[in-house]
């Protein structure tokens, strides 16, 4: 049972204390399944509450990180179970907020809760190396530090598990933190933020501020007293963080965009081959950094697999997320749905050829919410523009080639490399693929999107800054080393 209500005010969260923008300005997030309710009014805040934030978080980082892992860790744990038995609400708000079907919801908050088990145990685990010194009385050894204050900096597209992706693994390495959900989904992000203060967070060590990308998050980047900067969003905006960021010496750390490849080789099975490129083609309405988007097919199947894909597509319900009848939810904002169709307009200007989909649903009750047909192109060549740029939503570009190499150059064929996968039996086809495709993520018969908590997960090339999120590769980036040398 959900007890998520709608049209209620939000504040941020600073110090332990909710409240409003010193403006007293709100936005108000709406739903985008039907674009004349609103979700709940978030505070559009200025760079006068990012400073109080950003304050409160370095008065914090003192204590907290002279608490024990464990003592740390305890705290995650108590946040884990809050947010467990809030799932439905917490789940409901993203739904409505950005339009994602319930079980998709649901299934990312519980995710939420995972890796906020995973990362309260790492306060348990090593945090360095005894390596010997070349001086026989000496002890020299590794530890690590936090950075200080970390800006967590986070997408719509996943508004619980990136926050807790980024936030649980600063917190437990003694981090302080300051969060900006993107405004689209805020609401969702003042839920999870209940969660931890319910869990009895110390004040000050999780901190909350709504507002614009171009205000909060630009003055975040540009703070002197914000030690790194973890970023999820497109690769313009990040960029411009990861140079703000590097030219005052602090840290940071990107992940952007993508533009994933999925291969058919001729011996794959093509049920479970048309069965991934759906999921990860269509799930979330395309809107996943690792959503499959160019389909490139060995030649001898293209016909057989085509067919199969072209009649699931045509089986795929459109509707509001929180309905159970709905596979497909709406984009997440009226500028997401545009974007998509901008980029269908490109692909028919360009000469691609339109197999299914291509335009907004023409049923009434659709009307009012952001929706676009799944929508299938075939002839697509790589320079493209649907071949070449993230769409973020559910265009999928079909590719015919020769052979398995030729299948690999072309997705490499890419300014991107973030998830790739294939479908094939045959063992010598996964190895050329694992060993040659340039990509962060390799996945042999599974869809490209859908990472696992507790393994690293980032791209190559412009799909990031080369570091590695989550698992035990997050503490690369939320710790500095320190090589000790201890001689009596
Ligand atoms: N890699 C991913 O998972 C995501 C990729 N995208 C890509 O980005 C495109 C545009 O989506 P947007 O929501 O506009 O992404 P965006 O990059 O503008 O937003 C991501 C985050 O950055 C913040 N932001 C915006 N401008 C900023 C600035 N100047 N300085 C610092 N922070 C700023 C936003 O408020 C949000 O919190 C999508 O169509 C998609 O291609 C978007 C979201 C997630
Ligand atoms: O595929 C996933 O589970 C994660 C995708 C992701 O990180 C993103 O879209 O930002």
């Amino acid at each position: 049972m959900s007890t998520f209500q709608l049209e209620q005010t939000y504040s941020n969260f600073i110090n332990g204390e909710w409240v409003k923008a010193a403006s007293g300005k709100t936005d108000a997030s709406i739903n985008p399944a039907n674009r004349n309710e609103v979700v709940g009014h978030v505070p559009a805040s200025g760079v006068e509450d990012l400073n109080q934030a950003v304050a409160a978080a370095k008065a914090a980082a003192k204590s907290w990180r002279k608490l024990t892992g464990a003592e740390r860790g305890n705290f995650l744990f108590q946040a884990a179970n809050v947010l467990e038995r809030r799932a439905n609400e917490v789940a409901e708000a993203m739904t409505r907020e950005m339009g994602k079907t319930f079980p998709e919801a649901k299934g990312e908050t519980m995710r939420g809760v995972a890796i906020l088990r995973y990362y309260a145990g790492e306060g348990m685990r090593k945090t360095g190396d005894v390596i010997p010194s070349t001086d026989s009385e000496a002890l020299m050894f590794t530890t690590r530090v936090p950075l200080g204050v970390v800006g967590v900096i986070a997408p719509w597209n996943f508004p619980v598990a990136i926050p807790i992706w980024k936030a649980a693994p600063a917190l437990i390495y003694g981090n302080t933190v300051v969060l900006k959900p993107a405004q689209e989904t805020a609401v969702t992000a003042a839920k999870v933020l209940e969660c931890f203060e319910e869990a009895g967070l110390p004040a000050g060590v999780l901190n909350l501020v709504c507002g614009k990308g171009s205000v909060i998050g630009s003055a975040m980047a540009e703070h002197p007293d914000v030690n790194g900067i973890t970023f999820t969003g497109s690769n313009e905006v990040g960029k411009r963080v990861g140079a703000a960021v590097l030219s005052r010496g602090a840290k940071y750390q990107l992940e952007m965009g993508g533009k994933n490849p999925v291969i058919i080789a001729a011996d794959a099975d093509l049920d479970l081959a048309v069965e991934g490129t759906i999921s990860g083609g269509l799930k979330s309405t395309g809107q996943k950094c690792t959503a499959t988007s160019r389909v490139i097919i060995e030649r001898k199947v293209y016909d057989a697999f085509k067919e199969k894909l072209l009649s699931k597509v045509e089986e795929i319900r459109l509707g509001d997320g929180m309905s159970g009848e709905s596979w497909m939810g709406p984009c997440a904002s009226e500028g997401q749905l545009n974007t998509v169709l901008s980029y269908i307009q490109k692909g028919q200007d360009e000469g691609a050829i339109l197999l299914a989909g291509g335009n907004r649903p023409d049923s009434p009750e659709l009307a009012e919410g952001f929706y676009v047909q799944p929508t299938v192109f075939e002839g697509v060549k790589s320079h493209m523009s649907i071949a070449r740029e993230e769409i973020f939503g559910p265009v999928l570009a079909l590719m015919p080639v020769d052979s398995i190499e030729e299948a690999i150059e072309l997705a490499n064929d890419s300014d991107y490399g973030l998830s790739a996968s294939i479908y094939t039996q045959n063992v010598g086809s996964m190895l050329s693929f694992i060993r040659d495709m340039d990509a962060g993520l390799v996945r042999i018969n599974a869809e490209t999107a859908g990472v696992e908590l507790q393994a690293p997960f980032g791209g190559m090339k412009m799909s990031s800054s080369h570091s590695r999120e989550q698992g035990q590769a997050a503490i690369e980036f939320f710790t500095a080393i320190k090589t000790v040398f201890v001689k009596s």
